[in-house]
């Protein structure tokens, strides 16, 4: 895979890539790969973290499950084993992960972060610039030069922490969902959980489980579903009538389930917003959360429901409704953003937003040989089906190169005395 491998005066390492370099060994990065090597492509993955599937191992919670049944998760080529259950935890699906990457032989360059990624219009080679992220090393550089480039560093690359007044002056702890492990820690101590998504719910959950107090903030409004309706997972039946129906009759159907099975959410300060779930979800990436007992836990009163934050004082928290909570800790649960604005110097495929300007399932591929994995907002089906796009793209254009070579003398020979 690795044309050749030298060191330029600026103690910079060159490598030239023969065939894709793939950002991130997260399970997009970890499917493209793979479906390449099925396809017999060279391929190098580069990771920032010291091992793959960063999100899963390194900024998840120890209880954390995967939300939608099994069948909708795994990635191309490899079913989750026969005795995981519908619902495999966070364990068992880094197993999985792991055992996906021997299998298919995916070794990343691990501990590089890439900080730029530009197309040389003069040699028509991606310039992809990493910096090793080993807190000992001496700041050590590589620039890969290959032909195609395969962005798969995800929606959630980042934690999103947002400017609220007075955070900074707050005495206690304050960290964002990402280093959140276990309720463990925050017996009988008073917590603010802050966002409502799927992380804010669960980590309610979790530090209530664990004799917390959590207080959430539901600063506007949320749609909270059962993940189970009459024992069959609420998502698999939206799909199922997604068949036959449109959206909007299947999101009627779904809040009219909801409302037999979980009551009215408004009752405990929990308002619903006008679009439906999955109008919502395909318009604006916002993901219904999939209720796994919080809104029992919210009903009691173990975790309460309070309104939005207007500024936080030393030992505690001041609402937009004039409300002020004595408070000891504070869980920043407000969500994640993409960090390809960061790096990548192109502005085609990609948006300021860090996502594809295209929407599924248009958003896959760009110009001059880059493609996007992992930005549809569909979780790791999505993911699965961007890289399955994109290896059967890489192939075709791969054999053509092939064919041409055969013919003529490659083009990029002529830029090699050009990029050192
Ligand atoms: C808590 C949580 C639970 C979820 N549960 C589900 C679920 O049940 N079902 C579902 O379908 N989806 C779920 N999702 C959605 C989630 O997006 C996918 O599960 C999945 O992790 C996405 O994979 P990815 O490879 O696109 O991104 P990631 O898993 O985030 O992987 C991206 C990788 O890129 C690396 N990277 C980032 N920037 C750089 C850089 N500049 N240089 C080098 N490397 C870089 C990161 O370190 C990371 O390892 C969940 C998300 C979260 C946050
Ligand atoms: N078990 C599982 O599989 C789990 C899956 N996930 C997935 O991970 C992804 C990320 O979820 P999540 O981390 O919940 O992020 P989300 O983006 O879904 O939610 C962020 C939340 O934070 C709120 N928020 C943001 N800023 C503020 C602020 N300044 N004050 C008050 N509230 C604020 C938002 O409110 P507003 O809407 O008003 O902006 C929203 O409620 C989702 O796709 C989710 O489904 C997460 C956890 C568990
Ligand atoms: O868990 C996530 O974050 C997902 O993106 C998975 C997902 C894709 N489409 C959905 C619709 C409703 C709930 C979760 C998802």
């Amino acid at each position: 895979m690795f044309g050749f491998l030298e060191q330029n005066v600026s103690g910079r390492r060159c490598v030239w890539v023969n065939g894709p370099v793939v950002v991130g060994a997260g399970p997009s990065g970890l499917a493209v790969s793979a479906c390449l090597r099925e396809q017999g492509i060279p391929f190098v993955v580069v990771e920032r973290a010291d091992c793959i599937a960063s999100l899963w191992q390194k900024r998840t919670y120890d209880r954390l499950k995967l939300h939608l049944p099994k069948k909708f998760c795994h990635l191309p080529k490899l079913p989750f084993p026969e005795e995981y259950p519908e619902y495999p935890n966070r364990k068992q699906f880094i197993t999985y992960l792991e055992n996906y990457a021997e299998k298919f032989g995916i070794k990343p360059q691990f501990n590089e972060s890439v900080e730029s990624a530009k197309y040389d219009e003069k040699c028509g080679v991606w310039r992809v610039k990493t910096v090793s992220t080993l807190p000992s090393s001496i700041r050590s550089e590589t620039e890969y030069i290959c032909q195609m480039l395969v962005v798969a560093t995800g929606e959630n690359a980042e934690g999103i922490v947002p400017e609220i007044e007075g955070l900074q002056d707050f005495s206690g702890e304050v960290i964002h969902v990402k280093d959140y492990k276990s309720g463990e820690k925050y017996n009988g101590k008073k917590v603010l959980v802050v966002g409502c998504g799927n992380s804010g719910m669960e980590v309610s959950l979790d530090l209530s489980n664990h004799n917390a107090k959590p207080s959430m903030v539901v600063r506007s409004s949320v749609h909270v579903l059962p993940r189970e309706i009459f024992g069959k997972s609420t998502f698999d039946l939206a799909m199922t009538l997604m068949k036959w129906l449109p959206l909007w009759l299947v999101d009627k159907l779904l809040l009219i389930l909801a409302f037999l099975i979980l009551g009215n959410t408004q009752r405990y300060g929990i308002k619903r917003p006008s679009l439906g779930p999955l109008q919502l979800k395909n318009h604006h990436g916002k993901t219904p959360v999939l209720d796994i007992g919080a809104l029992e836990k919210i009903r009691s009163g173990d975790i309460k429901v309070v309104a939005g934050i207007k500024r936080f004082h030393r030992g505690s928290v001041e609402l937009v409704n004039g409300e002020i909570l004595d408070i000891d800790s504070v869980v920043l649960a407000t969500g994640y953003r993409s960090n390809v604005p960061y790096w990548l110097q192109e502005n085609e495929l990609f948006g300021k937003d860090g996502f594809p300007k295209r929407h599924f399932p248009n958003g896959w591929k760009g110009k001059r040989g880059l493609y996007a994995a992992g930005f549809t907002r569909r979780g790791l089906a999505g993911a699965s089906a961007d890289a399955i796009k994109i290896s059967q793209n890489i192939a075709n254009v791969w054999k053509e190169e092939l064919n041409q070579k055969k013919k003529k003398v490659p083009t990029h020979r002529r830029c090699i005395s050009t990029l050192f």
